[in-house]
């Protein structure tokens, strides 16, 4: 018998769908098919047969001969991409960005294989905080008040984000940024951003044009790889992509031994390229792969901060009820002459849950990034095929009314309602640091394990610095909308944001105001005892 067919929108002859799926907002077209191809909507056939196989809407897509899933149900997606990693841990081949501009060495491109297990194992070994159990961010754990980890740095550089937005509030964006970038950069590499601005500008400008590199659609060799074959002087294209490449490996390699040489004088470095460094011999990786190992760390971990940051900012300008509960939850602990730490985290649970309300509001990496099959599989009674695509429409699942009520609706006490039940880390109960088989990591031989698959390894990371960046800022600023000439409130809209594999908002007009000069003076008074 014949396996049912993935539902899915008409193709056109010969292309499929390439000309269909818009290269702007795609995830809002998932969710359009979602909702038409889905359980609810689609035909009775479907109905019966979506009942009979619990299957969630998954809908199929055919792009230049190429399948592809669009999944919107987070169960599916465990499934698949967690339960079933062995066999969805790959990522599509990409002639542009992968083979040309970053010669396949670039984590987050790599298929499934050694090099990704190599990678993603040295990865996982940079990031970890010293003290292992430090970086585990629930509020319900000790965890968080032990000593180590990057909270001195996430600390300092946090300061100087209040300063900044104190300083020039209106450039709040561009602090938000210098921010996440200045964090980052002196993790990996131990030293402060050039203060000729020069390398942060480099490292900017090729995550800018990765960004748009990579994403699906961009380049046509990409749909038809046939075009590969095409001589140099046809396809120009290609001189482009290795330009590019000569540039950031340039940047990349330059900034690694920098940190090799220092690691030879007295200056004590301790920083994720120098732990690279250290490990190089063990995990068996090349000068070329550490170099970009590290360069991933800023390529993924910079956007994707600064735009959740941005985020929670508009969240703020539009709930400005839900900004003074957590301000209030602030102030029974901290008072003007007190900065907020991590020291604090259990205390403040309904900051805790604002931040993954964030998360979960408006996802960063709306579309997730796409996950490829490397062998056929039948998945609840449909095929799905060895060199399908499967996008995890993160997006989606955020937006599911069965598991997030009024999911438009900013509302922290979602995480909050069953205090038993609800998880109590930072990165769980939302999706938005994507999907993999994990292992917690004090269960991990790190020296050799292959420690998850696919999902975000930044994200304990990540999840912590902006914990502490929302934290100050509520403790610091009130978030207060703008208003045109007859007082009426100008409130931004979520849907006027970028596009591209990362999503923040477009610029929006918002007052960030001091709480009280005695705020102000303690930040200063802070960054001088810094
Ligand atoms: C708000 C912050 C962040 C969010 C929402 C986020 C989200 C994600 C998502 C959705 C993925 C794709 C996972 C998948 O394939 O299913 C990913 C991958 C990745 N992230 Fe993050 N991320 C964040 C911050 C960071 C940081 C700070 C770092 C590094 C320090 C980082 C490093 C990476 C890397 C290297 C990958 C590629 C993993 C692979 O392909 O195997 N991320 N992230």
């Amino acid at each position: 018998t014949r396996s049912p067919q993935i539902p899915g929108p008409p193709p056109h002859p010969f292309v499929g769908h390439t000309f269909q799926v818009p290269i702007v907002k795609t995830w809002r077209y998932f969710e359009k098919l979602s909702l038409k191809y889905g359980v609810l909507r689609c035909s009775f056939m479907i109905v019966v047969c979506f009942n009979k196989l619990n299957a969630g809407p998954i809908v199929k897509l055919t792009l230049a001969g190429d399948d592809m899933i669009v999944l919107s149900n987070p169960s599916d997606a465990e499934e698949l991409l967690g339960r079933r990693s062995h066999n969805y841990s790959s990522r599509r081949p990409l002639v542009y960005a992968g083979k040309y501009l970053s010669k396949n060495l670039r984590l987050v491109l790599l298929p499934y294989g050694e090099a990704l297990k190599r990678q993603r194992a040295a990865f996982h070994q940079m990031v970890q905080p010293r003290g292992l159990r430090s970086v585990m961010t629930g509020y319900q754990t000790n965890s968080c008040q032990a000593v180590g980890g990057y909270e001195d740095m996430q600390d300092t550089v946090s300061l100087r984000l209040l300063m900044d937005l104190v300083t020039t509030p209106t450039d709040w964006s561009h602090h938000c940024a210098r921010f996440s970038a200045s964090l980052v950069f002196k993790l990996t590499y131990g030293q402060q951003l050039d203060d000729d601005g020069k390398d942060l500008a480099s490292l900017e400008d090729i995550l800018a044009t990765l960004m748009k590199d990579f994403y699906p659609g961009a380049h046509l060799v990409d749909t038809f790889p046939i075009l590969d074959r095409l001589p140099d002087f046809l396809a120009p294209w290609r001189a482009g992509a290795q330009r590019k490449h000569l540039m950031e490996a340039g940047l990349y390699t330059r900034l690694t031994s920098e940190v090799r040489t220092r690691m030879g004088s007295d200056l004590g470095l301790e920083c994720f390229a120098a732990r690279l460094w250290d490990q190089q011999e063990k995990m068996n990786i090349t000068p070329e792969e550490l170099a970009y190992i590290a360069g991933s760390a800023f390529t993924a971990g910079t956007d994707t901060t600064a735009g959740t940051i941005e985020w929670f900012l508009m969240a703020m300008v539009l709930y400005p009820s839900t900004m003074l509960k957590a301000q209030e939850e602030i102030d029974l602990f901290f008072s003007s002459d007190t900065i907020p730490g991590y020291s604090a985290m259990n205390d403040l649970p309904y900051c805790f849950a604002l931040v993954k309300e964030v998360f979960r509001w408006a996802p960063v990496a709306p579309a997730g990034i796409p996950h490829c099959s490397d062998a056929d599989d039948v998945y609840n009674g449909f095929t799905i095929r060895k060199g399908t695509m499967i996008i995890p429409c993160i997006w989606n699942m955020h937006h599911n009314e069965a598991e997030f009520p009024n999911s438009y609706t900013f509302d922290p006490e979602r995480f909050l309602k069953s205090p038993n039940d609800s998880p109590n880390s930072l990165t769980e109960g939302h999706y938005g640091f994507g999907f993999g088989r994990w292992v917690s990591p004090s269960a991990l031989n790190i020296a050799t394990d292959f420690p998850c698959r696919r999902k975000c390894p930044g994200q304990y990371l990540a999840a912590k610095t902006i914990w502490i960046a929302i934290v100050r800022v509520l403790w610091a600023f009130n978030i207060e909308p703008c208003r045109d000439a007859s007082g009426n409130v100008m409130n931004p809209d979520p849907d006027d944001c970028t596009s591209g594999t990362a999503c923040k908002p477009n610029h929006f007009l918002m007052n960030l105001v001091p709480r009280s000069a005695a705020h102000v003076k303690t930040i200063m008074l802070g960054l001088e005892h810094m």
